[in-house]
């Protein structure tokens, strides 16, 4: 199995490591990266699975073209197109090393629980059991991903998934340690608002270090300017007040949905986040000029406004690709990395503190009470980033305690079955 990205890392250790894992499968490069090859990244063939599978990647990578290809003569076609087409570049049919099995790769645009479904070169899309280990949440394949397949007879099975180059998850809801992924790969991550209620300062904040966890650039994008009279003054103050770019728009008028397409028009990934009924379903058809996704307004039952169940990733007509999440109606913060970007400003005045351990409550040369006292930084922003600090603190501590209890039931059956063994050989 590929190597996952570790989350407990430093931040900026994770960052790089990222930056490191850059287009392992993918056949195009993501928009602000360099090409890079495949082999330099430890890509592991998948145990068992019969297949050559680096010479695979670095053939999609492009740097092995020739040889023979007997994926695609031998295989089905796949099930279905998409429209519009995605780059040919997305995956390509490899090589089996035994005749029997064939396996190509492609980018996951969904996945479901156990199974997803993957779009290739050719635009085809299948549909996967999904067959590497998940002992993890974090771990089981989520849109975005890039991924090998492999059909054996009647299955298809995803036997391996790319490191990660980005991922957007949150704490699973319910005050869980768990993480969910909601989005790999992802390029930009726009935290959608929408103007037709005075946004809270403290929830797009909140949103920001989630969108900044995932290692992605960030946006906020203000919605619904069509029913906000003052939406350049709120865009304004999120962009002062938080230190966020900021774009106004409108799903009704389209005011400002080039501005937002552009955010994903070199090829890149854009993943919308927000709360639900913020806009993003309606973004996301204003975006791609058809009703894709199925918005709350369209709904029939009135059972509730959690409309967007599946995260789909879909292509953008003028390049890129665009996913929706779930309307996010308890965020959980992941970790502390999004939190120094969301707060940079805080941050860089708490280094400064005369003491490394200040908790910039009562103690001299305390640079963020200073700064409190001299206006300079918000009350606001100070108990928000305050609140966000010690729920992150909170979840890593909980995350530890779990991951040593996971450990220590592994190490208790290890150790049983050892002692099984060893009564069964004689000993
Ligand atoms: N006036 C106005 N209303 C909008 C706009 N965009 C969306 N809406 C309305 O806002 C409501 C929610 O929109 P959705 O796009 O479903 O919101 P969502 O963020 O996808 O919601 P979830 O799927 O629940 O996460 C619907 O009634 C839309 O018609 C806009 O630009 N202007
Ligand atoms: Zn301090």
């Amino acid at each position: 199995m590929l190597a996952r990205l570790g989350r407990a890392g430093e931040p900026s250790d994770r960052h790089q490591r990222l930056e490191d894992h850059v287009g392992v499968l993918a056949g195009e490069r993501p928009h602000g990266t360099d090409e890079r090859g495949v082999g330099a990244h430890g890509v592991v063939p998948h145990e068992g699975c019969g297949l050559v599978v680096r010479s695979a990647l670095q053939r999609v990578h492009g740097t092995r073209v020739s040889g023979r290809s007997l994926g695609r003569d031998a295989v089905p076609p796949p099930s279905k197109s998409v429209a519009p087409g995605p780059p040919r570049t997305y995956g390509r049919r490899v090589e089996s090393s035994n005749g029997q099995a064939d396996a190509w790769t492609g980018r996951v645009v969904r996945g479901d629980r156990g199974s997803v479904r993957v779009v290739d070169a050719e635009g085809g899309v299948t549909t996967a059991r999904v067959a590497v280990p998940v002992s993890d949440p974090l771990d089981a394949p989520c849109v975005g991903d890039w991924v090998v397949l492999v059909r054996t007879g009647d299955d298809v099975a995803v036997t391996d998934v790319a490191p990660r180059r980005t991922l957007l998850e949150r704490a699973e809801p319910g005050g869980s340690s768990r993480h969910q992924p909601l989005a790999a790969n992802v390029d930009v991550v726009a935290v959608v608002v929408g103007l037709d209620q005075m946004p809270s300062l403290e929830k797009v904040e909140r949103l920001l270090v989630v969108a900044w966890s995932s290692g992605a650039a960030v946006h906020v994008v203000l919605t619904k300017a069509d029913v906000a009279p003052d939406a350049d003054d709120v865009a304004h103050d999120i962009t002062t007040q938080l230190g966020a770019e900021t774009i106004v728009c409108s799903a009704r008028t389209g005011v400002g949905v080039a501005e937002v397409a552009a955010l994903a028009s070199t090829g890149g990934t854009l993943a919308l986040v927000g709360s639900s009924g913020a806009g993003k379903s309606s973004l996301v058809n204003a975006l791609v000029g058809d009703e894709v996704v199925a918005t709350s307004a369209i709904r029939s039952d009135g059972r509730g406004r959690h409309t967007t169940v599946r995260r789909e990733l879909v292509a953008l007509p003028g390049g890129g690709w665009i996913v929706d999440t779930p309307g996010l109606r308890g965020v959980g913060v992941t970790d502390s990395a999004g939190l120094s970007h969301a707060f940079a400003d805080v941050e860089e005045l708490a280094r400064s503190c005369r003491f490394g351990d200040c908790t910039h409550q009562v103690e001299p040369g305390c640079a963020v009470r200073g700064a409190l006292d001299g206006g300079t930084l918000t009350l606001r922003r100070y108990e928000s980033w305050r609140a966000l600090q010690r729920e992150a603190e909170w979840l890593e501590r909980r995350t530890d305690a779990r991951l040593a209890a996971e450990q220590n039931r592994q190490v208790r059956r290890t150790t049983r079955e050892q002692r099984r063994f060893r009564r069964a050989r004689g000993h």
